[in-house]
């Protein structure tokens, strides 16, 4: 129970599967990598939620940065403008990166980010997403750790916000359309 259940049209996933999946996810990465460090890389602000619960679960030597991004400013509708807001704290050449993203969706957040980094010569590069809307992509972005497939509705819970609201929703629902005027 929440104070914003009355927002939400449809509990996508509840907290006991997001739990599981992030805990699959992170067996999964702990397995690819080892004998590796790696570093986790979390775009802001969505993925905070995600990023603090995969990094417990992963058991690998690992450090942690943190990248902020926003291109949806208040609204339901990516701008297509992305904009860094806070850049990286370390350098990131031939470190094993790994991209912690809450939501893929047009691509356009993570194409430009991606390509910035690869730039910056790390040892390798991947990029795992909690929720990918295959749907919506406009800009090509490849995925290595995928949660769950969703369909194209704006969710929120979980650090992914509408208007900065609803990020400490502690699961993940379709945001009602009433609320967003859609
Ligand atoms: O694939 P895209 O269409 O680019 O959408 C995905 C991006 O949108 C959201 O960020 P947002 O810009 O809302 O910033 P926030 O993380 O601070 O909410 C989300 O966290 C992703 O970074
Ligand atoms: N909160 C939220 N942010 C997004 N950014 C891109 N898609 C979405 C979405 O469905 N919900
Ligand atoms: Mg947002």
């Amino acid at each position: 129970m929440s104070i914003f259940d009355n927002d939400i049209q449809e509990v996508l996933f509840s907290e006991e599967q997001l739990k599981n999946r992030v805990q699959e996810i992170a067996r999964q990465i702990t397995a690819d990598y080892q004998g590796k460090e790696i570093m986790l890389i979390s775009v802001l602000r969505g993925s905070f939620v995600f990023m603090a619960d995969l990094c417990r679960a992963i058991d690998l030597p690992c450090t942690l940065d943190f990248m902020a991004v926003s291109s949806y400013g208040k609204g339901t509708k990516s701008s297509g403008q992305v904009q860094i807001t806070k850049d990286l704290s370390e350098d990131i050449t031939d470190r094993h990166i790994i991209v912690v993203e809450d939501i893929l969706d047009s691509g356009n957040t993570l194409s430009y980010l991606l390509k910035i980094l690869e730039n910056r010569h790390p040892a390798s590069i991947r990029l795992c997403t909690l929720l990918d809307k295959p749907e919506r992509r406009v800009k090509p972005v490849q995925v290595h750790y995928s949660g769950f497939t969703i369909p194209d509705a704006f969710v929120v819970g979980y650090g992914l916000d509408y208007a900065e609201k609803y990020r400490n929703l502690p699961y993940i629902g379709i945001l009602k359309p009433r609320v967003y005027g859609g």
